[in-house]
């Protein structure tokens, strides 16, 4: 390749080496090889039942049996595990040479939901707004859409003053080459140095301190706004909201603020507010149904052929990040290699050492670059660029499916009303869409609120059926994690997809704190990802039938097997007590060559596991951290999403998003000092805690029972406990130190009693198995 066509490239995908790495890769298969091939021996000289080989056979057949099937299924995990994280790529992007190139830059539809005015204060919704519409970016070429499912007034008042105040801030922010947008980061240290005389410093301070005053007042009038008093204004500017139930209400649009209104001087997007129609009488599909309701009304009013999506406490914490994206969704020949393009999921003020597991940090930089090295990373709900295009359903130009062709071309009006339901409107931009080169697709109307009434159409809740939406177009129904399931049908349409990952990083958004929260984001994820196995987009046959390539079906699956995890690793956890009740044993004594098997796996996997972290610059707190609450997860979450689901599948219940709770900070600061603290596991009486108390508890018993039994030396004459079983226990214990903490702390920080008694029921029976003879 010439060094010149080189330089005008806006993106160069960098395959990244990991020549060491994929040693122990493979030293790791290895020793589970062994394992299972050494187990797999003893079980068969136990039918076999020679007399020779009854010294080597194990005492506890079934106990042998119960773990060759686990670690059985931890070589699959590790295989499909390698595949995925064997080639890595990074994408390096050059906005810079967009410079030259800036009146081919296509519109960009920002989507920004929201469910709850409770959990999810306006404040933190307001700075990631503020943050998006500052983007550097032609202001002209930005819409900003925000969902709000809570119906919420206060919500609804909070973006009115945010599009108030953006008149200020971002203006101050392009002035002054402003870094992280979102104003409470920006505020939250003191003034920043500038370059120039001391009158110009002067100058700056005056300018700064003046708006940081406006900020506060911004965030006042929004923390003191009552929903009751706001319905009830003379001005009748929330008359809509009067007797809204947010369960039960029609549909609010307001144009908060209309660039394409204002004139050309006025450098500031577009920003509308939208409350769907909601009914009791039609399911709303949670946030897939939100982002459905965006993508029609979006397309009614600006019908960019981008669209950014970003959860409401996800701030843009790099300025250029639309210009980043534009490098990849521009930059290669063939758009195919850009589906969509995905920032990795970062936080803000995250606590340190990652005390709840839930930063996700070598997920991203191990198994995220190296699904962006196969077909292309997933799509993670938030921080992603999509085409229009691809979410309307249109495969990419190469490949060749019959049954996907009449979406090429030019679909008739009747096709188009079957996939994209009744609107004339709506109808007319999927055409351009469609049909459209980037560009083609123009803005449908110059003034925005001369196209409410046709927005307000496709926002009701009945416009979707019969129609393809939540199916081929749009945000896909049917998972509570609609977000890997819709990237996961972009992928088997053919497309590939990139990962956007600028310095500084793209989004910044807030990570659950406190035991119940981490584990009920962990529990619904899980859910949603056994949804997608047990239902028709189960991606084996999305690899047999449509166009997911084989190594990016393994690369979902080592996602979606984290709720089928669990039972696997409960059985495997509760061997080790087992045996030291039941006097039994499931590994080889310290004194057998054998016992070098497991001994080494343990050693090695741990120190992968730990070299991991340290090569993504964490602390061996944070790898502690994570292994830990890693077991944790997967007793609780995992095991209660693996369970939620058998029960829907059985018809006996529903599954439901449930909202994380947002942090709001940088009000009042929650000091450094109690950091101990902050990362302390909580509890409530919620039915996650209950499996993983109850082994808790039971591995105390069992150390308590076996320690007693060797002390008294009533063991079995070679059949009973070894080190190996002793050892097991320990470790579990150390895992699971916050729960022994939770036996005996108070408050939060205690386990509650109900919770305590089902797990003494719990361990009172199995104790009782155990010894049963
Ligand atoms: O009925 C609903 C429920 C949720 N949301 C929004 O969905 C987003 C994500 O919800 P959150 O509670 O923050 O979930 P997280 O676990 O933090 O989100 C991750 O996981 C979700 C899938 O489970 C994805 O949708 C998200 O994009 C991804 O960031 C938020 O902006 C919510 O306001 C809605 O708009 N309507
Ligand atoms: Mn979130």
């Amino acid at each position: 390749m010439a060094a010149g066509a080189a330089k005008l490239q806006l993106q160069e995908r960098a395959p990244l080496p990991r020549t060491a790495w994929k040693l122990a890769d493979l030293a790791v298969l290895a020793l589970l090889l062994a394992l299972l091939a050494r187990r797999a021996a003893s079980l068969l000289a136990v039918s076999a039942g020679g007399a020779a080989a009854a010294a080597a056979a194990p005492a506890c057949t079934w106990c042998w049996v119960a773990a060759l099937v686990c670690e059985a299924w931890f070589t699959f995990v590790w295989l499909i595990t390698v595949s995925t994280k064997w080639s890595p790529v990074r994408f390096d992007t050059h906005p810079e040479r967009l410079a030259q190139r800036s009146e081919e830059l296509p519109a960009v539809d920002v989507f920004v939901t929201t469910a709850d005015p409770k959990l999810e204060p306006p404040a933190v919704t307001v700075n990631t707004v503020l943050s998006l519409l500052a983007l550097d970016y032609p202001a002209g070429k930005l819409a900003c859409y925000v969902s709000d499912d809570g119906c919420s007034p206060a919500t609804c008042f909070a973006m009115r003053e945010a599009a108030e105040f953006a008149r200020l801030w971002v203006p101050f922010c392009r002035k002054h080459g402003v870094g992280v947008r979102a104003p409470f980061v920006y505020f939250s240290s003191g003034v920043p140095p500038v370059r120039g005389g001391a009158a110009a410093a002067d100058e700056f301070r005056r300018e700064w301190t003046a708006m940081k005053g406006e900020y506060e007042k911004l965030v006042s009038r929004i923390e003191n706004a009552d929903e009751e008093s706001l319905v009830r204004r003379g001005d009748g500017e929330f008359a809509e909201f009067v007797g809204a139930d947010r369960r039960d209400h029609p549909t609010i649009i307001k144009v908060l603020r209309d660039n394409g209104k204002e004139g050309d001087g006025d450098g500031i997007p577009s920003l509308i507010y939208i409350s769907r129609e909601k009914s009791p009488r039609h399911p709303h599909h949670f946030k897939a149904g939100a982002m459905n309701v965006l993508t029609r009304v979006s397309g009614v009013l600006t019908n960019a052929p981008i669209m950014l999506n970003v959860d409401c406490d996800m701030f843009a914490n790099n300025p250029q990040v639309a210009l980043h994206a534009m490098c990849l969704l521009l930059g290669f020949d063939d758009e195919v290699h850009s589906g969509f393009a995905q920032a990795p999921q970062k936080f803000h003020g995250a606590l340190r050492d990652d005390p709840f597991g839930n930063q996700l940090e070598v997920l991203y930089e191990k198994l995220g670059f190296g699904i962006a090295g196969l077909q292309g990373m997933f799509y993670g709900g938030t921080g992603c660029f999509h085409r229009r295009k691809v979410i309307y359903g249109v495969p990419p130009e190469s490949t060749a499916d019959i049954q996907t062709t009449r979406m090429r071309g030019s679909p008739s009006y009747k096709e188009l009303q079957k996939m994209f339901g009744s609107s004339k409107e709506l109808i007319e931009s999927a055409r351009s869409t469609i049909s459209g080169e980037m560009l083609a697709a123009a803005p449908m109307a110059d003034d925005l609120t001369s196209r409410i009434d046709a927005a307000k159409e496709v926002a009701a809740c009945s416009y979707e059926a019969g129609t393809n939406w939540g199916q081929e177009v749009g945000w896909v129904y049917g998972s509570m994690t609609e977000d890997i399931l819709t990237g996961q049908r972009i992928h088997a349409a053919g497309w590939r997809s990139a990962l956007l990952n600028p310095d500084p990083p793209a989004f910044l958004g807030g990570a659950p704190t406190g035991g119940p929260a981490s584990l009920t984001q962990y529990k619904r994820w899980a859910t949603g990802l056994l949804e997608i196995i047990l239902s028709r987009n189960n991606p084996i046959l999305l690899c047999i039938t449509k166009h997911l390539e084989f190594r990016q079906c393994l690369a979902y699956l080592v996602i979606y097997v984290w709720p089928l995890r669990a039972p696997f690793e409960l059985c495997y956890a509760l061997l080790g007590p087992y045996c030291l009740l039941a006097n039994q044993s499931f590994l080889p004594k310290a004194s057998e060559p054998g016992f070098m098997v497991p001994l080494a796996l343990f050693l090695t996997y741990n120190a992968y596991s730990l070299a991991e972290y340290m090569d993504c610059r964490l602390s061996a707190r944070a790898w502690w951290n994570n292994h830990r609450m890693q077991r944790i997860v997967s007793s609780s979450a995992w095991l209660l999403a693996f369970l939620t689901v058998v029960l829907k599948t059985l018809g006996l219940s529903e599954t439901v998003f449930e909202v994380t709770r947002k942090e709001q900070q940088g009000d009042g600061g929650a000091g450094a000092g109690d950091d101990a603290d902050q990362g302390r596991f909580t509890f409530d009486s919620s039915p996650v805690f209950v499996v993983p108390t109850a082994l808790t508890a039971l591995t105390l018993v069992a150390l308590a029972v076996g320690a007693w039994r060797a002390v008294a030396g009533v063991s079995a004459a070679g059949g009973g406990p070894g080190a190996g079983e002793f050892a097991c226990c320990g470790w579990l214990l150390l895992c699971f130190w916050p729960f022994v903490r939770g036996l005996a702390g108070k408050g939060s920080y205690g386990i509650p009693w109900s919770v305590k008694i089902k797990a003494a029921l719990m361990v009172a029976a199995f104790v009782h198995l155990c010894t049963r003879n």
